[in-house]
């Protein structure tokens, strides 16, 4: 028995739990197969499921058709329609057309299970946080690198179809290996988490940030063309430049540096759009740091 274990178990006042209203709405979890781990939220809007990248519930997989099936709500329940998929649609080992869903029901979409979880379930903040944990990046709170590849790559289908203007930028602290060398490597992430959060409150809500590498951080800034994506860039720099960075037992000036490319002929997909931000950050590097550099 350690020092902290009681002798006595402690009573427990079983309570219905956290209120969780109705409207907190529902959602689909893919449990088996394709796609493992995925969620998304359903709401009055049809989610649809299926092996198109613009689907709410994206699932590669050959044996999902392109668009497989849609879930809705519809009032107080919420329904699943098969878009006549070539393998169809089941609800809990059964075909479906149309059907109502209770929550736990299981939907076999090819060789994928998806799981419907109704807001009011405490499985749903289990699966949340599970889901949480497994896109995003514990230190800084963005999206982690496998994550956040995959959100560009959707983004990028969206803009190619809807011919919309999207920027991408590879945001690098500048000579952190010294922070962590003289001052320690939890100072450093401490400069890390500071850096990130300056940057946060500088993104515009659309914009979406990952982490892909050590102190490297992906930003995806959708509908900006490169003038606007370029004055965005700047600004982010200036204010990761113009913040106090508070490290024991000093306060260190923080600079980044900054590669920007814009999606279009020159760089037509994510491969080489990131291996243009790459190598513009590279050439801000080789230019003194503390600057956004433009892609050719
Ligand atoms: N504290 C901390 N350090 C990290 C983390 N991930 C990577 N690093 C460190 O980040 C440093 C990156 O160093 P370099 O790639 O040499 O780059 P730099 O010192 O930033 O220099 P430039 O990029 O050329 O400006 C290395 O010392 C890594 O150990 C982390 O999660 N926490």
């Amino acid at each position: 028995m350690t020092p902290s274990d009681p002798d006595t178990t402690q009573r427990t006042l079983i309570s219905p739990g956290p209120a969780r209203p109705e409207e907190q709405g529902a959602c689909l979890i893919v449990i088996h197969g394709a796609g493992l781990g995925q969620r998304v939220d359903v709401g009055t809007c049809p989610t649809r499921i299926g092996r198109d990248r613009e689907c709410g519930l994206y699932i590669a997989h050959p044996s999902v058709s392109r668009r497989h099936c849609e879930i809705w709500r519809a009032e107080d329940r919420y329904r699943v329609r098969d878009l006549g998929s070539t393998n169809a649609t089941y609800l809990n080992d059964r075909v479906v057309e149309v059907a109502d869903l209770a929550d736990g029901d299981h939907l076999t979409i090819g060789e994928s299970i998806v799981k419907f979880i109704s807001g009011a379930s405490v499985e749903a903040g289990y699966h949340e946080e599970v889901h949480q944990q497994a896109t995003h990046d514990g230190l800084t709170g963005f999206y982690n690198r496998r994550q956040f590849l995959d959100v560009v790559e959707r983004e990028l289908v969206r803009a190619a179809r809807s011919d919309a203007a999207l920027a991408f930028a590879i945001l690098d602290i500048d000579l952190f290996k010294r922070i962590n060398d003289s001052c320690g490597h939890l100072a450093g992430d401490s400069v890390l988490r500071q850096v990130t959060a300056t940057l946060r409150s500088g993104m515009r809500a659309s914009d979406v940030a990952g982490r892909i590498g050590g102190e490297e951080f992906g930003l995806l800034m959708p509908e900006l063309g490169a003038e606007a994506a370029l004055a965005h860039a700047q600004a982010l720099r200036v204010a990761v430049e113009q913040a106090t960075f508070a490290v024991a037992p000093v306060s260190h000036p923080v600079t980044i540096s900054i590669g920007l490319a814009s999606f279009g002929p020159s760089h037509p997909d994510r491969a080489s759009l990131m291996r243009a931000a790459d190598l513009a950050l590279y050439r801000a590097k080789q230019a003194g740091r503390n600057r956004v550099v433009v892609a050719e």
